[in-house]
């Protein structure tokens, strides 16, 4: 996740490379980083990264794996000051853990990205913590709405919003794998299946921002309804509604329903 805002930063210019500082332990990664140019690398948090990262950064970015927050949080504490606004991606750390681990006054938001921040298209929401100014929820909203779309949210929806947007882009490859097997069951040669089933995904996405002009907007971010959409590609007697009830019948719309449902709870279950 954190190459990928890496990655989006640098496309988006929001950033450059010689203005990225990381501390990452996988030499892989490493290697993957100094390709794209970033010029300070550093190594294992816990085996003075977090120093070097606090001394030459004033925003610093969380991105390592939950259970591995704790060893990194007590690496970055000694060297955390006020001066710094600290932004955690880990899927269920709350801000309290993080702001005790880190220190009195040390501004702390905390952020559930996407992956799709790579090509500018992520959907990331934000909880800001106790001790920060209005010019970092602007530099928080600054970085995020230069990978993709970003909200404000209350810290207690960041489960949820974990279990939807942070873990959605698996569920929907797996829609898009699902569906070009159905194409290439078809008959469809697999390649042109995927293109056809990942173009299709990414159409109707953009529909439901109403992309058709804004027609039929209903709410405040320009959206339709995905219900009136839907009714719009089924004839009557049609292939499309044989298709649908194909899905109903299987229970896909429950299935996606508790799938969201188990990773916001998933979420939760990190935290605690
Ligand atoms: N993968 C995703 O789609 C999303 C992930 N997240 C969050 O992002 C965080 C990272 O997840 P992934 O990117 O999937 O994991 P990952 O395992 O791919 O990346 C974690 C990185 O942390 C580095 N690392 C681990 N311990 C370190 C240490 N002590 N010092 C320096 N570097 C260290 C590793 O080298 C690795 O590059 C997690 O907290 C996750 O909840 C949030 C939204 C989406
Ligand atoms: O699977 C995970 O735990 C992370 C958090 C959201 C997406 N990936």
């Amino acid at each position: 996740m954190g190459e990928a805002l890496i990655r989006g930063f640098l496309r988006s210019k929001v950033s450059s490379p010689g203005r990225i500082c990381v501390s990452v332990r996988d030499v892989e990664r490493q290697d993957a980083l100094e390709r794209i140019g970033i010029g300070s690398i550093f190594g294992d948090a816990t085996d003075g990264g977090s120093k070097e990262v606090a001394q030459f950064s004033s925003v610093i970015l969380l991105c390592t794996k939950p259970q591995a927050m704790t060893e990194v949080l007590q690496s970055l504490a000694p060297h955390v000051t006020s001066e710094h606004l600290v932004i955690s991606v880990a899927a269920g750390i709350t801000l309290q853990t993080l702001e005790s681990a880190l220190g009195e006054g040390v501004r702390v938001v905390r952020v559930m990205p996407n992956t799709p921040a790579l090509v500018q298209c992520g959907a990331s929401a934000y909880a800001l913590g106790k001790n920060v100014t209005a010019r970092d929820a602007d530099i928080v909203d600054l970085l995020l709405s230069s990978v993709g779309f970003c909200i404000a949210v209350e810290e207690k929806q960041l489960d949820a919003v974990t279990g939807l947007s942070g873990s959605g882009p698996a569920y929907v490859y797996l829609m898009i794998e699902a569906m070009a097997d159905g194409g290439v069951m078809a008959g469809l040669p697999r390649e042109t299946a995927l293109a056809l089933a990942a173009k299709t995904v990414a159409g109707a996405a953009q529909m439901v921002f109403g992309d058709d002009g804004g027609s039929n907007s209903s709410s405040a971010l320009g959206m339709v309804h995905p219900g009136v959409l839907k009714d719009r590609v089924a004839s009557p007697a049609g292939t499309t509604i044989a298709g649908l009830a194909e899905l109903e019948s299987s229970g896909v719309r429950g299935a996606f329903i508790r799938a969201v449902s188990r990773a916001a709870q998933r979420a939760k279950e990190i935290g605690s």
